[in-house]
């Protein structure tokens, strides 16, 4: 767990005037007409006269549309339905957004790069330190790397959902202090359609205010920005949804003006690797734990050891990700799994080894706790 700046009770906000690395992510429906030009004034003024090499504030951006564009471009009359054609309409449409932000970004005197990702990229522990490298560099350069998922190769299995959650999975890989969701809406609405200005428990207050996409051109609605938006708290981002047609939105978010929903960080964020096992990995397998076990991991920060496991699910590699299950069927912690699911199975419930070592399942340092918050 790391701190971060506790957030003032009764000026929730403030915390935000000392953002210096914001993502701002921009979905397909919202990158139409004068977006970017809008999009790259609004991160020059925020970088002002800070901006360039070494520190400062930065930005990166998590940009959609490569599909929505690639529809016109090719000429077709809607959505494909066909993977092939989804993937040729991205790679027709990402040079396009790509022209749209160089030209953009131009005017303000910012260089872009592309970076674009698969979820097996950040899967991969190697390939994710090397997309720590080149994202540091390039902020380090003075850029504004323009991220989007690299559809053109992505099919079902390694897709990250949709963007919402790559830029969440982005946040503590550039360890980002805000999180702005640009959508259609003013932020998350309540059953009145009033916005709702600021969450403190995304499960309780969040979740069943929020639905799907229902236009066909976004992906994933309201859910995917919650989910994404409690991920990004947990790596220790603040959060913002707000309208991307609001003017100069980036610098009135930081201000602490109130715009769009809220949805401050946790004061202990999880540490980079942590969040990476449990909210970037994917659960290959299931470990079904007794109560003494989950109290253990729960309220004592133990590892997970043999003793306590009733049973094993799921097809897996030792080092994958598995997720931790109660008796009650709750999922209680995620972790990488130090056996194969047979050997995990053989000695599930016993005490000792022969050596009379006890059996390490899962390794407190490998263990992540959910919150049920
Ligand atoms: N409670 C809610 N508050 C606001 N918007 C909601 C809510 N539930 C569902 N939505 C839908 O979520 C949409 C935004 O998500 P999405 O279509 O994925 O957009 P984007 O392309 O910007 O990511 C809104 O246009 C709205 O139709
Ligand atoms: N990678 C896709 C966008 C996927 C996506 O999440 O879209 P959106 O819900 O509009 O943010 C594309 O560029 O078309």
């Amino acid at each position: 767990m790391v701190e971060r700046d506790a957030v003032d009770l009764s000026h929730p906000r403030a915390v935000l005037g000392k953002t210096r690395r914001a993502i701002l992510k921009i979905g397909s429906k919202s990158l139409t007409g004068d977006a970017w030009d809008r999009l790259a004034q609004d991160v020059a003024a925020f970088r002002g006269h800070r901006a360039g090499r070494g520190g400062g504030r930065s930005v990166v951006i998590v940009s959609s549309g490569a599909i929505a564009h690639g529809i016109q471009k090719l000429g077709l009359k809607s959505r494909p339905k066909d993977i092939a054609w989804l993937q040729a309409a991205a790679a027709a449409g990402q040079s396009i957004l790509m022209q749209r932000y160089e030209e953009a970004f131009d005017k303000v005197g910012i260089p872009v790069a592309q970076v674009l990702l698969t979820h097996a990229d950040l899967a991969d522990r190697a390939r994710t330190n090397n997309a720590r490298g080149a994202l540091g560099a390039l902020l380090e350069a003075g850029c504004v790397p323009i991220i989007n998922e690299n559809d053109a190769v992505a099919v079902e299995e390694i897709k990250f959902g949709d963007n919402d959650q790559l830029a969440s999975m982005v946040a503590p890989l550039v360890d980002a202090d805000l999180l702005l969701l640009l959508s259609d809406v003013e932020g998350l609405l309540d059953a009145e359609g009033r916005r709702v200005p600021l969450v403190r428990s995304i499960v309780a207050e969040a979740r069943p205010l929020a639905g799907g996409s229902t236009s066909g051109v976004g992906t994933g609605g309201m859910t995917s920005k919650v989910e994404a938006a409690r991920r990004a708290t947990l790596a220790g981002a603040h959060v913002v949804i707000a309208h991307a047609r609001e003017p100069g939105i980036l610098g009135r978010v930081v201000s602490g003006e109130d715009v769009g929903t809220f949805f401050p960080a946790v004061p202990q964020r999880l540490s980079a690797r942590k969040h990476w096992i449990a909210y970037t990995l994917r659960p290959r397998g299931v470990i079904l734990v007794d109560r003494g076990a989950a109290e253990a991991i729960c309220a004592k920060n133990r590892s997970i050891l043999a003793v306590g496991v009733l049973g094993v699910r799921g097809v897996f590699q030792p080092g994958d990700a598995v997720s931790v299950v109660d008796p009650d069927g709750r999922e209680i912690a995620r972790g990488l799994c130090r056996l194969s699911p047979s050997d995990a199975a053989r000695v599930a419930g016993q005490k000792r080894e022969e050596e009379g070592e006890e059996i390490v399942v899962i390794h407190r340092d490998d263990l992540v706790v959910l919150p049920m918050e």
